[in-house]
């Protein structure tokens, strides 16, 4: 092995999701360590400097206030910053592709494309360029071909470090991660590299979990994580519609077969599907490659999980409509979380999207409240799947709390499971609601049995 590098200086381009946090815990356990977060979304960046940070999650205002300034940076000086660092995270986005070959399937590589050259551009000197976003199995090879065609002398090592981290724990998963994935080329050089960032992450996680591969097994090993997660949610998923059948409970059988430390109790819980802005992108990609190296039975075994999934959200929605005796128009429905998942204000392909899109094209009246997502969002979200400005303006009304979206309701959705649901005031929310009073619990969070006690007509996922 030749020697590892003393990583002194990083540079992150992307400052979205993952890459402000992930910097934020980088600078806030490396002291000696200075990190440039760095994006051309000049209103992000803002947002970074200022109290009032572009992305909610629990905890994460006090580790950006205790290293901002003073070795974490947040900037739209991309050059510079790549020119200053010795190891670089590219933590762009990397969405499914929407037009052209492998449309609405395949990873658009054109962020991480342009994030390269960038590299290439202003790199004068060696540099360990780190993949942090999602991305295909063998897009380092592509990322290795960009740098060394547009750069002079450029000593480059490419390494993938995919972030595993889950929206609304990101602080929690970032401070204690199950495991740290590194994969880098089986050459000195390569193993050098590799070493120079365990070193930076060894400052706070133990070194028996940080795990080192070779390149393709740590890509590849990201889009089969989240597959395997979002597969757990497909098929308990599917579970609960014959709970739903037979009269058994979906939690009980969950409960049941988490008992089995073989299969273990997380990622058991039936909802309305699973969202966020990577299962389904993630499964896409899977799928695709699949496609691609000639294997179709694998293609269509992980593709599945999306059909399942798209059928829990129709399914949800359906059910609404056919309990409120076939028809929503002209009703009000209240419509309780629109972000994907609690304690976050991100709302990428949340099920609450086509819930409501479904409902607002049956006619309804949507009261819908949300803690943290702001109606600028909620808006552009249902314009992206089709529901025009006058619709909403005609059909959506966005509430400040639960209790005044579900006023004159004939129908309560629950999409989003924030702790404040499950402690609302329901005395009241019965007393204004019409009758029956129906509650549709997408997220299965409320106290059912206290809510038929009062009168309420409940539906559950999963339960008979
Ligand atoms: N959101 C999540 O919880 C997780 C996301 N990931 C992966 O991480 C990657 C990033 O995801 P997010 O942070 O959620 O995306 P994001 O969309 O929040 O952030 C990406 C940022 O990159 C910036 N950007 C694009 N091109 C740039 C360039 N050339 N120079 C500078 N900045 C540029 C964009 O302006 C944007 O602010 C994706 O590949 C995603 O699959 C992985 C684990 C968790
Ligand atoms: O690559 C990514 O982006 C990340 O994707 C997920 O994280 P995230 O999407 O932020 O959140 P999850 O907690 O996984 O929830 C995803 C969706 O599944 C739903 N879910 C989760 C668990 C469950 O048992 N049931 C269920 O319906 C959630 O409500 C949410 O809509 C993974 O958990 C992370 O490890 C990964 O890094």
């Amino acid at each position: 092995m030749t020697t590892p590098t003393d990583v002194k200086r990083i540079c992150c381009i992307g400052a979205g999701y993952v890459g402000g946090p992930t910097m934020a815990m980088i600078a806030a356990k490396c002291p000696d360590i200075r990190v440039d977060v760095c994006d051309i979304n000049q209103p992000r960046i803002d947002a970074w400097n200022s109290d009032e940070l572009p992305v909610y999650e629990p905890g994460l205002d006090e580790v950006v206030a205790g290293a901002r300034g003073k070795n974490l940076f947040f900037t739209t000086a991309v050059e510079e910053s790549i020119a200053a660092a010795d190891l670089i995270f590219v933590s762009v986005g990397t969405p499914t592709k929407s037009y052209g070959i492998g449309a609405g399937r395949a990873a658009d590589l054109c962020y991480i494309e342009s994030a390269a050259r960038m590299i290439a551009e202003n790199a004068n000197g060696p540099k360990i360029i780190v993949e942090k976003s999602t991305i295909p199995v063998r897009t380092a090879e592509a990322i290795r071909t960009i740098l060394a065609a547009n750069s002079e002398n450029g000593q480059f090592q490419v390494l993938s470090n995919p972030e595993f981290l889950a929206e609304g724990t990101a602080v929690e998963d970032l401070e204690a991660p199950d495991r740290i994935l590194i994969g880098g080329e089986r050459t000195p050089e390569g193993d050098a590299a590799v070493e120079s960032l365990v070193r930076v992450y060894a400052n706070w996680v133990p070194r028996e979990r940080i795990l080192t591969t070779n390149l393709w097994s740590s890509e590849l090993s990201k889009l089969v994580a989240n597959a395997f997660l979002a597969q757990r949610i497909s098929s308990i998923n599917a579970i609960s519609a014959l709970c739903e059948e037979t009269g058994a409970d979906v939690d009980e059988v969950a409960r049941a077969i988490g008992s089995d430390s073989r299969i273990g109790p997380k990622f058991l819980k039936a909802s309305v599907g699973f969202g966020g802005s990577c299962f389904q992108k993630d499964i896409l990609n899977l799928v695709y490659l699949c496609d691609h190296f000639g294997l179709p039975e694998v293609a269509k075994y992980w593709n599945s999980v999306v059909t399942m999934n798209d059928w829990q959200k129709e399914r949800f929605s359906t059910r609404i409509v056919k309990t409120l005796f076939n028809t929503v128009r002209g009703k009000r429905i209240g419509v309780l979380g629109f972000a994907f998942k609690k304690d976050t204000n991100d709302t990428r392909e949340s099920a609450a999207i086509y819930v409501c899109r479904d409902l607002l094209l049956e006619g309804a009246n949507i009261a819908l409240y949300d803690p943290k997502v702001p109606v600028s969002t909620i808006r552009a979200d249902l314009n992206y799947v089709g529901i025009s400005d006058e619709v909403i303006d005609k059909q959506l009304t966005i509430c400040d709390s639960a209790v005044e979206a579900t006023k004159a309701a004939h129908g309560v959705a629950v999409l989003t499971e924030w702790d404040e649901f499950k402690t609302l005031d329901f005395d009241t929310i019965y007393d204004n609601m019409f009758k029956p009073a129906f509650v549709f619990d997408g997220r299965n969070i409320l106290p059912h049995d206290e809510l038929r006690a009062k009168g309420f007509e409940v539906y559950a996922i999963g339960k008979g």
